[in-house]
């Protein structure tokens, strides 16, 4: 696996006291890195019917549609509040720094739908597991979920249901 670490830069206390961001902005910069990323974030699906790629907002675009195209899917956003026209279904969810609420528009996915969950970092799972909710209020099935980078001390993929596969392509 090429070496992503070296491509995600560490900023301390940003956004604010305390927390060491992952800044993926070097990743998305280097062609390869990126492509690389793109390549190993897909290989785990390879042989796993997926309907839609669900990315979440907004890092979980990039890294969401890019393998949206690459598997020749349909791409799903989950946007934060506000963003979406009515008819939308919403859920809200705490972060490592702060709250929110995702959206999906409530047309946006047929029921039973095969769909993976995408985004950047998995820090306290809150956003994730917010994500899955959300897509199964929408009558979609998660059958597994994909993020570039893990903060493990953050213990987030302990509010992920074990029997959904969850892959992490680096651990920090
Ligand atoms: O595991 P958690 O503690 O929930 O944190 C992870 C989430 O936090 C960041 O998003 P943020 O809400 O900062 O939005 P952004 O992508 O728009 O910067 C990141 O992109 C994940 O979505
Ligand atoms: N430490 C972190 N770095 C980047 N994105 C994050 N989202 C939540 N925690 C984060």
């Amino acid at each position: 696996m090429p070496a992503f670490d070296q491509l995600i830069r560490d900023v301390p206390d940003f956004p604010k006291p305390g927390v060491v961001f992952k800044d993926i902005g070097p990743l998305l910069a280097d062609p390869i890195g990126f492509a690389s990323c793109i390549t190993a974030l897909v290989a785990p699906w390879r042989d796993v019917p997926v309907d839609a790629v669900c990315g979440i907002e907004s890092r979980g675009f990039i890294f969401g549609s890019a393998m949206a195209l690459a598997m020749q899917t349909g791409f799903v956003p989950l946007r934060k509040v506000g963003k979406l026209p009515p008819p939308t279904i919403g859920v809200d969810y705490d972060l490592e720094y702060g709250s929110a609420r995702l959206e999906i528009g409530a047309q946006g996915l047929p029921a039973g739908a095969r769909v993976l969950l995408i985004d950047d970092v998995l820090a306290t799972g809150g956003t994730l597991d917010a994500g899955r909710r959300l897509l199964e209020q929408a009558g979609a099935r998660v059958i597994g979920a994909g993020v570039v980078i893990e903060i493990d001390a953050l213990a987030g993929r302990k509010r992920w249901p074990e029997a959904i596969p969850l892959r992490a392509l680096l651990h920090c």
